[in-house]
C-alpha cells in the first residue's frame, strides 16, 4: 500500500508544472535608460520535460533563464518555480530557490584550482546531511557515470573542452536537482563533443526525472528537446512546438 501511495505521488509530481510563467515583463536600466526586454511572457514547463529555448541574439533568452533560476529578481507578472513565487521574492527566498537548481553554462565555470572530483563535490556542499566520505563517493560515482572515472584527480586545464563540460554536467546533476538550467552548453564545443554533451544531459535528466530548460543557438542539438520555444525581441513567439 505504501509503495502504491508513493507511486501515485510520484506520478502527480511528474505531471505538475515545475515552472509557471504568467504575464512576465522585465526591464533593465532606470529612468530614461529603462528598456523593456521581456514582454508578457507566458510559459509552463512540466516535470521531466526538456525544453529548448531558441531565438536571435539579444531576444531575451538568457534573461528569462536567469529569472527562472532566481539569479536575478523578477519584477512584474508571475514566475513560479517549484510552487514558489519568485516575482517580488526576498533575497533570502531567491537564494533558497537558486540552491534547488543545477546550472550549466557555455564557459563551464569550473574552479581551475580544484580537481574534477573537488569541482563535482562542490555541487553537494549545500547538502550538509552528507558526510565528507559520502560526498566523495557520490561525486566519484557521478564522474564515472559521465565517463570520467579515470580523470578524478585531473585539473580542468588538463581536460578537453568536452570533458570539462562533462565535469560541469556532473556537478550540476550530482545533487539530483529537480531543475537544470543550461545556457549555450555546447557553444564552445566541436560538433561531436557538443552532441555527446547533450546526449549525456538528456540521458541523465531522464534517469533522474529532472526538468531541463536549455538556451541554445545550436540547431544541431534541437532533437533532444521534448519541446522547443522561440523568443524574438523579448516575446515568446512560439510556445508549442512539440517533438
Ligand atoms: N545586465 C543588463 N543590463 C542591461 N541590459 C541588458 C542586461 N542583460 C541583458 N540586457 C539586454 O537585454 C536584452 C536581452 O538580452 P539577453 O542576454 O537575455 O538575450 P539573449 O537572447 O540571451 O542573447 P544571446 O543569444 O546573445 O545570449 C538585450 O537587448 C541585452 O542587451
Amino acid at each position: 500500500m505504501q509503495t502504491l501511495i508513493a507511486n501515485e505521488s510520484d506520478r502527480a509530481t511528474t505531471q505538475a508544472p515545475v515552472i509557471t510563467v504568467q504575464n512576465l515583463n522585465h526591464f533593465f536600466g532606470h529612468g530614461q535608460l529603462r528598456k523593456q526586454v521581456l514582454f508578457d511572457i507566458n510559459l509552463e514547463i512540466n516535470a521531466g520535460e526538456i525544453v529548448i529555448m531558441t531565438g536571435p541574439s539579444g531576444s531575451g533568452k538568457t534573461t528569462l533563464l536567469t529569472l527562472s533560476g532566481g539569479l536575478r529578481s523578477a519584477q512584474e507578472g508571475s514566475l513560479k518555480v517549484l510552487g514558489q513565487e519568485l516575482c517580488g521574492a526576498s533575497a533570502e527566498a531567491l537564494t533558497i530557490a537558486r540552491r534547488q537548481n543545477g546550472y550549466i553554462f557555455q564557459a563551464h565555470n569550473l574552479h581551475h584550482s580544484l580537481t574534477a572530483l573537488q569541482n563535482v563535490k562542490m555541487g553537494l556542499e549545500l547538502h550538509n546531511h552528507l558526510s565528507l566520505a559520502e560526498m566523495r563517493d557520490r561525486a566519484a560515482a557521478m564522474l564515472d557515470h559521465v565517463g570520467l572515472g579515470n580523470r578524478l584527480d585531473y585539473y580542468p586545464d588538463d581536460l578537453s573542452g568536452g570533458q570539462k563540460q562533462r565535469v560541469a554536467i556532473a556537478r550540476a546533476l550530482v545533487s539530483h536537482p529537480k531543475i537544470v538550467l543550461a545556457d549555450e552548453p555546447t557553444a564552445a564545443l566541436d560538433s561531436k563533443s557538443g552532441r555527446d554533451v547533450v546526449n549525456l544531459m538528456q540521458t541523465l535528466a531522464k534517469e533522474q526525472g529532472c526538468t531541463i530548460l536549455l538556451v541554445t543557438h545550436d540547431n544541431r542539438i534541437l532533437d533532444v528537446a521534448d519541446r522547443i520555444v522561440e523568443m524574438e525581441d523579448g516575446n515568446l513567439t512560439n510556445n508549442s512546438i512539440n517533438r
